[in-house]
């Protein structure tokens, strides 16, 4: 049996107890099935744990134009590390090359998929995302704006629905210089 399908055992019996716990029959024809999905599923949602992001940034190439680039409104689907439960939202990310090393832009989504495929905060997220992107591609700077709405706040606790988290995270140019930084706030969030 090799180290994934381990895993996926371990979820599933750790599931079960929940089911067990929770009062339900683990027998349940509607449940019978569903320790074995949500270990799939896991698989799924935190695929993330096993990438290092970085390397989707290797295929720089060079193209001069050392000027912003924004990517926005990039879908983000994460997992709260506190309750296990779904923040989501969107993910703006924005860099300004040096000495013409540019990436192709999916490869900045790729980032982002890949952090926020893990047991996250979102603060932590957002400056992951920026500090892959600035330590790999040496831009002149790097920003990263997140909106996520988190189903801990909405679902349950204090149970706020339509409350939005914004975080953002700056390096380079856009920390040192507040005329830059204030440009790119505003194109993200006009
Ligand atoms: N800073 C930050 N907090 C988060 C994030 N996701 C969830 N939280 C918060 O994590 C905190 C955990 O607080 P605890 O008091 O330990 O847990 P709790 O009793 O379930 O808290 P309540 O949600 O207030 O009921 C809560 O305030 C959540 O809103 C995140 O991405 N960033
Ligand atoms: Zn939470």
């Amino acid at each position: 049996m090799d180290k994934q399908d381990n895993n996926r055992l371990k979820i599933e019996a750790a599931f079960k107890q929940i089911l067990e716990a929770i009062g339900e029959d683990p027998q349940r024809e509607g449940v019978v099935n569903t320790p074995a999905r949500v270990a799939r599923m896991y698989d799924e949602l935190f695929w993330g744990m096993k990438v290092d992001p970085r390397k989707y940034l290797d295929v720089s190439f060079t193209e001069y134009h050392d000027e912003l680039v924004l990517v926005k409104d990039i879908p983000i689907y994460s997992m709260c590390e506190h309750h296990f439960l779904p923040f989501y939202g969107v993910a703006h990310i924005a860099y300004i090359p040096k000495g013409g090393k540019v990436v192709g832009i999916s490869k900045l989504a790729r980032v982002a998929e890949a952090y926020a495929r893990r047991p996250q905060l979102q603060e932590r997220l957002t400056s992951q995302i920026a500090d892959c992107i600035y330590e790999t591609l040496e831009p002149m700077g790097v920003g990263v704006v997140i909106q996520a709405e988190h189903m801990c706040m909405t679902m349950r606790g204090i149970k706020k629905p339509g409350s939005l988290t914004v975080t953002s995270a700056v390096r380079g140019i856009f920390e040192t210089r507040p005329q830059t930084r204030a440009e790119l706030l505003t194109l993200i969030l006009k």
